[in-house]
């Protein structure tokens, strides 16, 4: 049986049209859904293993990308959002109703990631954004429940579909963690 990551990214990945111009993200409400509205593509899409990030019901891995967070407004029914852990260093606003997680945000200025918003390119109304490119904190789905045993099946299986897997992020983006931590240092 082929191992289930993500509903979105099961079937293959989907490649972006490289020129979205955003959209609508909506939540699983049927009633008075959550909207909020994204201004162009989102970068650094990617699959996250970790415990933190939302998944839809049933899958292994969240599927999360940042956009600027100037580009990020609530459209509708925000009275619903709330933040899931006020002490986490990223801020996620989940709908109270049905518990998907709508955005995420950084307030910490120092933080490698301020300025950018998480967001969950699946929950967009269009079609067409960035497909992921990579999956992160790979062995963080054991503490999900994951066992050991299952994760040459799940790094083989997201191989074969065109996410290499990492235990932290890409290395681009732990190079880029790493040169605003030696940037901040010498200053
Ligand atoms: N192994 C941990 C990793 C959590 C973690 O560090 N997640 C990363 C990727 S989303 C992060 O930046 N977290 C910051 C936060 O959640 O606020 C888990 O699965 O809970
Ligand atoms: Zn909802
Ligand atoms: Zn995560």
């Amino acid at each position: 049986m082929t191992v289930a990551l993500h509903p979105s990214i099961d079937n293959g990945l989907k490649q972006g049209t490289g020129s979205f111009a955003g959209g609508t993200l909506v939540c699983k409400c049927s009633d008075h859904p959550v909207k909020v509205g994204i201004k162009g593509d989102v970068a650094h899409n990617h699959a996250c293993g970790c415990t933190k990030c939302w998944k839809p019901q049933g899958a292994t891995f969240s599927v999360v990308a940042v956009v600027p967070r100037q580009n990020v407004t609530v459209l509708e029914n925000g009275d619903k959002l709330q933040i899931v852990d006020p002490s986490a260093v990223i801020q996620r606003y989940a709908c109270k109703a049905c518990g998907t997680h709508m955005y995420g945000r950084i307030e910490n200025k120092g933080h490698p990631f301020y300025g950018l918003d998480f967001i969950h390119p699946e929950l967009f109304q269009e079609q067409g954004s960035q497909a992921p490119q990579f999956a992160a904190f790979v062995s963080s789905v054991i503490e999900s429940g994951v066992k050991p045993e299952q994760m040459a099946g799940i790094r083989s299986r997201l191989k074969e579909i065109g996410l290499e897997p990492y235990d932290c992020l890409s290395p681009a983006l732990m190079d880029a963690i790493a040169t605003h931590v030696a940037k901040a240092k010498a200053a």
